[in-house]
């Protein structure tokens, strides 16, 4: 039927449920009908209740399409009924606009266009025709006032229902977006555009309040040759370990991020140096201590080197970071599977042009 419903299963079972409310609003009218003494329409709703009940079936067994085109005929024809036997005031073409907001919804372009036009010439017959033709099977005066009022409400209470269930599918469709933009599928993360956002609110809020913070980088030692001795998969394993590590390891405040391949980003809020090395020491222990079994059935060594520096009042993210870049350099080229922390970049590395 549609692009855009096709893969929201939600929209399909909202659909079923409707089926069941339909269903029920069409037992009650076969009882009214009958005590209105107009027996086709009575009659015509136990037609209605089985129509609703085949597409019920048929959405259960994703049949959407079949169950659909029920929905519609069903509607249609009792709304087309209602209004030919006992005229406009009955309010059964209410029913027929609720097909507005569903096309608008599940068609795109001229199908959308063609089938509300569709329906707009449906709607203006229906009037038309009650204006130019008495009802076939007129009921009293109140009767009538009765009916109106139990479309309505039921027309009321089905346009709520849906305009909710939209208005949900849209909020939640919004948290996934938000979460692929921020979030690094491997890992679940920060990705390197969300945790640089929010270490940058958190650098502000250290400025405005004169609190220590800290940043720090932590990259896999040797992590091209777990990729090459174990496979791809065994290396994103580790990586997603080493996530879950970091997020046991650290407070619920931490920024952690996927800074790249095999690299992290971590921010300390209210940390200073000093404290900020004694949980780098803590995280390269966890992952140090940690038993990596593999498929060839023995452990691997898996270390990290850190690298750490302390936010400067008032400094960009970007120079506390080329600090703490410096540190994780200075403990890869000192052999590893260690943590520096350092407030100044030493003379005779910034001589040199350092480009990790
Ligand atoms: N499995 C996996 N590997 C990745 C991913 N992202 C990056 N890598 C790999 O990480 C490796 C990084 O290698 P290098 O930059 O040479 O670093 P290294 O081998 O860890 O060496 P040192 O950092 O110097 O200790 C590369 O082989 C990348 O292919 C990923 O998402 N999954």
């Amino acid at each position: 039927m549609d692009r855009s419903t096709s893969q929201r299963p939600e929209f399909w079972r909202v659909a079923q449920r409707t089926c069941i409310i339909a269903a029920a609003v069409d037992i009650a009218f076969f009882g009214i009908f009958l005590a209105l003494k107009s027996p086709i329409l009575a009659w015509v709703n136990v037609i209605s209740v089985m129509m609703y009940a085949v597409a019920y079936y048929a959405y259960g067994k994703r049949m959407n399409g079949l169950a659909t085109s029920l929905v519609w005929t069903e509607v249609v024809a009792h709304a087309a009924l209602g209004t030919v036997l006992i005229g406009w005031g009955s309010g059964f073409h209410y029913y027929l606009l609720m097909f507005i907001p569903a096309l608008a919804v599940t068609m795109r372009g001229k199908t959308a266009v063609t089938a509300l036009m569709i329906l707009f010439a449906l709607y203006a017959g229906l009037y038309l025709q009650s204006y130019w033709h008495e009802p076939l099977q007129p009921i009293s005066a109140n009767a009538l006032l009765g009916v109106f009022f139990f479309n309505l409400s039921v027309v009321f209470a089905m346009f709520s229902y849906l305009g909710f269930f939209y208005a949900k599918s849209i909020s939640s469709a919004n948290r996934k977006l938000n979460r692929l933009a921020s979030v690094d599928e491997l890992t679940q993360l920060y990705n390197r555009r969300q945790a640089k956002a929010l270490a940058e609110t958190e650098l502000s809020r250290a400025d405005r309040n004169s609190l220590p913070l800290s940043a720090m980088l932590l990259d896999i030692d040797h992590f091209k040759l777990i990729n090459d001795v174990y496979g791809h998969d065994k290396g994103d394993q580790v990586l997603q370990y080493i996530a879950k590590i970091m997020q046991r390891e650290l407070r619920q405040h931490d920024i952690i991020g996927r800074w790249g391949g095999e690299e992290f980003m971590i921010v300390l809020p209210e940390t200073d140096l000093a404290h900020a090395e004694y949980i780098g020491e803590r995280l390269r222990n966890a992952i140090g201590s940690h038993a990596w079994g593999t498929d060839l059935g023995h452990e691997i060594q898996i270390t990290a080197s850190i690298g750490i520096s302390q936010h400067k009042q008032n400094e960009t993210f970007n120079r506390l970071l080329k600090r703490a870049d410096t540190a994780l350099y200075m403990s890869k080229s000192e052999g590893r599977n260690r943590v520096t922390a350092i407030q100044e970049i030493p003379k005779h590395i910034a001589n040199t042009s350092l480009e990790r």
